[in-house]
């Protein structure tokens, strides 16, 4: 009796410490791993706590490829550019990108899937993101940003007066508003002679969805992590319920010109009978996923050109040659800009200066999930073994977008990092003389790469332009320090300053 009581718990203690992670060791062919000074949760606090400065410590000790603990799961970073193929290239019943992908949706949206979303959700963006489909989507959103832009500014009268504010809060707002209208529709124009009436109330219910939005996200990273306080988690719960109620499928579609992208996965997920409460999650998180970031990108991309005169001045040329070339004139009281796709398509340094902007803030993490045991070849030769239920992961922002080899000067903001001398687009980049495929990498890679990137490149252009047509700007105090950023949102894609920056601006004509 005795002997079989020690022998259960014998049993008890190993499959507790296996749990744990500590019985782990590194196999032959592994790479190094690092489990971390607590049982389980290995490294997570420095990880959640500054993912960049933890990961640049472990590269600086263990090299290109190393396992980490963090919360019960071991990934493995692979921070060498040139053996990103490998990862990117395989099939995703190896190493699987939706898992991940599950996970966070239940955690961030409450949001259940039963389906395969990311191939629905993929096929719907090829339609209605890119392409002839975007051409509709550009259009509204040009609409509502001008809108937006210049509501109550005085344009008619040519009213000049300079108006001060916060750059990342305009910045963000207009951006959400004009994103949120044009993918999810107009209140409806009840009466003819109501119009006004209706925009005015765009306008004000997506203020309300934009502060309490900019509130949600603040909890993202440590709902992914788990890791909110009791108060908090109260808050974030009310904050998702104003959600699932705001964008329900019900309020959805009682509005007016829906994006084709939005009407789609309802009609889709209404067919194979996926219940309307989980859709009403699902719209949730296209909101999160088509907002969370392009307000922020297009802040700081506006920031730099203003704290940068010779961009600023470099891209506003540009912008000023285009708009000749099309022979508008804007002038108080006239026509809004007809802002074609062609006029975007002529702006080289503009791209440029983006494309800087998102390297140096862009900072997602992919991830995939093994299926098997998996076995691939770094660049240096060496053979690297991932076990089954392991994470494999690349965080570009440490190994591809601030590596000095492969750009010099990485915490500089250059607008013209991406242009080569003739005026084109420069896209050759080495590391030890080998050129990199992937010398930035601000939509992550490979099957899991972002759907609305076409998309939100033209917001991101659309935004710039407008307001360089439009507004004289300047910074307020343009020798203040470059905003810090919140070390808690690496690995959510793009990086949110610690505060605001002040700045001022009128209308030019
Ligand atoms: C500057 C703006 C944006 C950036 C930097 C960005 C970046 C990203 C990244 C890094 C991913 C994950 C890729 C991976 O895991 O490999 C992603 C996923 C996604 N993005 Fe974007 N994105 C932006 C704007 C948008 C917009 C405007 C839309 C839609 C209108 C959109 C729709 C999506 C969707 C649907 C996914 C897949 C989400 C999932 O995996 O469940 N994104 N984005």
């Amino acid at each position: 009796m005795t002997f079989s009581i020690l022998i259960l718990a014998t049993v008890f203690i190993i499959s507790g410490l296996y749990l744990l992670g500590m019985l782990r060791m590194r196999r032959p062919g592994e790479p190094p791993l690092i489990k971390g000074a607590i049982p389980w949760l290995g490294n997570v606090l420095e990880f959640k706590n500054n993912g960049h400065a933890f990961l640049q410590e472990m590269l600086k000790n263990h090299g290109d490829v190393f396992t980490v603990q963090l919360a019960g799961h071991y990934f493995t970073f692979v921070m060498d550019p040139l053996s990103f193929g490998p990862v990117i290239r395989e099939a995703t019943s190896v190493l699987d990108f939706n898992e991940f992908a599950r996970e966070s949706a239940i955690k961030l949206f409450g949001y259940h899937s039963t389906l395969n979303d990311l191939h629905m959700l993929k096929e719907s963006s090829t339609k209605h993101l890119m392409g002839d489909g975007l051409v509709v989507l550009a259009q509204a959103m040009t609409e509502n940003l001008q809108t937006l832009m210049l509501y109550n500014m005085g344009r008619v009268k040519g009213d000049r007066k300079w108006l001060q504010g916060g750059l990342f809060n305009f910045t963000y707002s207009i951006i959400f508003k004009a994103g949120y209208c044009s993918l999810f529709g107009n209140e409806p124009v009840k009466s003819k002679g109501s119009e006004k009436r209706a925009q005015d109330c765009d306008w004000e219910r997506s203020e309300k969805l934009f502060q309490e939005f900019v509130k949600y996200d603040q909890f993202v990273p440590r709902l992914i992590y788990s890791a909110l306080s009791p108060k908090d988690k109260i808050e974030a719960e009310r904050l998702k319920r104003f959600f699932w109620h705001r964008l329900s499928v019900k309020q959805t579609l009682q509005k007016e010109n829906i994006n084709g992208w939005i009407t789609e996965q309802i009609r889709k997920r209404t067919e194979m009978g996926v219940p309307e409460h989980m859709q009403d999650r699902f719209l949730f998180s296209l909101l999160w996923v088509s907002q969370s970031n392009t307000g922020p990108a297009c802040f700081w991309f506006l920031y730099y050109l203003m704290k940068y005169p010779e961009a600023m001045k470099a891209v506003r040329a540009e912008v000023e040659g285009v708009l000749k070339g099309t022979g508008q004139d804007i002038k108080p009281g006239g026509p809004l800009i007809n802002l074609t796709r062609d006029m975007l398509r002529k702006v080289p340094i503009m791209d440029s200066a983006m494309e800087e902007t998102l390297r140096l803030k862009a900072a997602p993490v992919l991830t995939r999930v093994a299926k098997e045991n998996v076995k691939f070849k770094m660049a240096s030769g060496m053979d690297v073994s991932i076990r089954r239920e392991d994470r494999v992961v690349l965080f570009p922002y440490v190994s591809v977008q601030m590596n000095p080899e492969i750009h010099t000067d990485p915490q500089k903001f250059k607008y013209d990092r991406f242009l080569n001398e003739d005026g084109t687009k420069k896209t050759a980049f080495f590391k030890n003389g080998e050129k990199v495929k992937y010398y930035t990498m601000p939509w992550g890679a490979g099957g899991s790469i972002c759907p609305g990137r076409f998309f939100a490149v033209n917001e991101l252009k659309q935004f710039v332009f407008l307001m360089l047509s439009y507004f004289e700007l300047e910074l307020v105090n343009p020798n203040e320090e470059i905003p810090s950023i919140d070390p808690n949102r690496w690995g959510f894609g793009i990086m949110q300053p610690n505060n605001d920056v002040q700045f001022r601006y009128r209308l030019r004509f």
